[in-house]
């Protein structure tokens, strides 16, 4: 393979000066992966570039040719007659050894050849197999086609965040990732899928239900479902469930503060009416009743219990705050109960369901998307979420004790809705929160794994994000870069200048799953599946609606 490129003087085990060939000019970009055929061929280094310099001694600051540049003279033979070269500055990553890359012992040697990796190096130069088991080939390594960043699958279990502004390819990508967990290699030729269930907030992954509803498969899954709200037009298609939540699993001071702040909208949490209502809650609970029926069918004894606690002499709760507590009461049975339908007795999801899901492998998809959660709004959303990932979580630590293993991927888009960063996004209620950080600390010990998703990392609760482990960084806001930066455990600063200007669908993918060991810059690949949600056709649809011949 040809060389782009020669080692210099001054380079040492961690950072080589690179003179680029010409080809190297025209091939080389900041975050490229090089091989350096070290020690004169002897042995090997992996190396990333990160800066390029080109040179040419006719146009120095303040050279000889100034006072020419100045009065827009170009003195002839400038290009022809000058010293011209580029030099390439790049990270030593280290040198294949039989367990991956280690550290390099001796510096490469001025004059040493750099060239691009061939066909099967860089799998070689970490260690692996060809179809290695547990490892997905994720999207293509800038300036290589067909060349993939291998991702470790077991260490999803350490959780992934995926960030990036609007329109970066956020979506695409997460689509793309389960694609490859729908077909993780397992060695002998078998393929398998991760259980995996997504909050999709606005329909982006509706072509996999699609396509599997119209008889195509989805990698290895055995089922795919969509879950919408029973309110849904899309209630009765195929494959199709309702989401219904039921509320026993809830303690009465979380359903309490849900249900004063589902009332006020949650500007500040009235602490006098939270605590009657729990109070009224316990009483009844004490008697034997669940909350589902207490606040389904039963919505009457509430009302009741409320009316006995806050009357006569030195009643325990004040009749004013009975009344505002029994209106909060009201207004959750008329929209959440009546209105929504989503508080069920026998709710879709249940431990059943998990249990099957992971058992006969399966993608299931909550379409809180405007078709699937037609004007539900955020509390009722992040009920629902709280409410999955507390059964998730109890769901999983009982597979656990019972010495069963079990797996899942819980993908959550616009995670900063569920789970929120107290200083920066004062979301109403935050009950989901508290079992996602619950999930973020404790799940992977039980096969749990989080992959988080937003626009705005900053929005997200840092106790959360402190958790997370593996990192793909779509194109960021200048203002969130040092944030994401620092959270990911630090960038080197040329791919950290690249993530504001980063096109669509390349992404910095750091982390534990990253089996280079260093942050690579990565295409997505082609999802199997489309992607219609994300398209927009503002030309098209404006030929179509006012381009018929100017008659309108
Ligand atoms: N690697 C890719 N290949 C082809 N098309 C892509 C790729 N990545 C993204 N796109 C397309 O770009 C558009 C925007 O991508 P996407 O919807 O994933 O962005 P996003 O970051 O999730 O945005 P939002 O935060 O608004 O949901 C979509 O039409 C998507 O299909």
């Amino acid at each position: 393979m040809k060389p782009i490129g020669v080692v210099l003087s001054g380079s040492t085990t961690e950072t080589l000066k690179i003179q680029l060939t010409l080809e190297g000019e025209r091939l080389a970009r900041e975050g490229l992966l090089v091989l350096v055929e070290a020690r004169r061929g002897e042995d090997r280094a992996l190396a990333r570039i990160d800066r390029i310099v080109p040179v040419n001694e006719f146009y120095l600051e303040g050279d000889l040719w100034s006072e020419a540049r100045r009065r827009g003279l170009e003195p002839p033979l400038l290009e022809e007659a000058a010293r011209r070269y580029t030099v390439a500055e790049a990270t030593v990553l280290g040198r294949p050894g039989d367990r991956g890359l280690e550290e390099l012992q001796a510096p490469p040697l001025p004059g040493d050849r750099v060239r691009l990796l061939g066909p099967g190096e860089l799998r070689e130069a970490l260690g692996l197999g060809e179809e290695e088991p547990g490892v997905v080939w994720f999207g293509e390594l800038l300036g290589y086609q067909g060349l993939g960043l291998p991702l470790d699958v077991e260490n999803i279990t350490m959780h992934v965040g995926v960030f990036g502004e609007t329109g970066s390819g956020k979506s695409y990508g997460v689509g793309y990732l389960l694609e490859l967990l729908s077909r993780i290699p397992l060695g002998g030729g078998l393929e398998g899928a991760l259980p995996a269930i997504v909050v999709d907030a606005n329909g982006d992954y509706m072509d996999y239900h699609e396509a599997y509803a119209s008889g195509r498969k989805v990698g290895a899954y055995r089922r795919v479902y969509r879950l919408v709200f029973p309110g849904s037009p899309a209630r009765y298609r195929p494959y199709t469930l309702p989401i219904t939540i039921s509320l026993d699993g809830f303690t009465a001071r979380e359903l309490a503060e849900f249900i004063i702040t589902y009332k006020t909208g949650g500007v500040e949490l009235n602490e006098l009416q939270v605590s009657a209502l729990e109070r009224a809650l316990r009483e009844l609970e004490a008697m034997g009743y669940g909350f589902t029926e207490l606040l389904t069918s039963r919505v009457g004894l509430v009302y009741e219990t409320l009316e006995d606690l806050s009357t006569g002499r030195g009643a325990p709760i004040h009749a004013q705050t009975a009344r505002a507590v029994r209106a909060a009461v009201e207004k959750f049975h008329r929209d959440i109960v009546e209105g929504y339908r989503v508080i069920s007795g026998r709710p879709s999801l249940d431990p059943g369901f998990v249990d099957t899901l992971t058992r006969e492998p399966g993608l299931a998809i909550l379409d809180f998307s405007a078709e699937g959660a037609p004007g539900v709004p955020l509390p009722v959303r992040q009920l629902v979420v709280a409410y999955l990932a507390r059964l998730l979580y109890k769901q999983f630590t009982g597979y656990k004790t019972r010495g069963e293993e079990r797996y899942l991927v819980l993908v959550l888009e616009e995670a900063q809705n569920y789970a929120p960063n107290p200083r920066s996004y004062p979301v109403a209620w935050s009950l989901a929160r508290d079992y996602l950080s619950l999930i973020a600390t404790q799940g992977r010990k039980f096969g749990l794994s989080l992959v988080l998703v937003s626009q705005r990392p900053v929005f997200v609760d840092p106790v959360v994000l402190s958790m997370l482990n593996t990192w793909i960084i779509y194109r960021l806001p200048v203002e969130d870069v040092a944030y994401v930066s620092r959270a990911a455990g630090g960038l080197p600063a040329g791919l950290e200048r690249r993530l504001t200007r980063l096109p669509r669908g390349v992404a910095v993918v750091t982390g534990q799953m990253n089996m280079l060991g260093f942050p690579a810059l990565v295409r997505t690949g082609r999802r199997s599946v489309g992607h219609a949600m994300g398209r927009t056709r503002v030309v098209e649809t404006l030929r179509r609606l006012y381009g018929g011949g100017g008659s309108g």
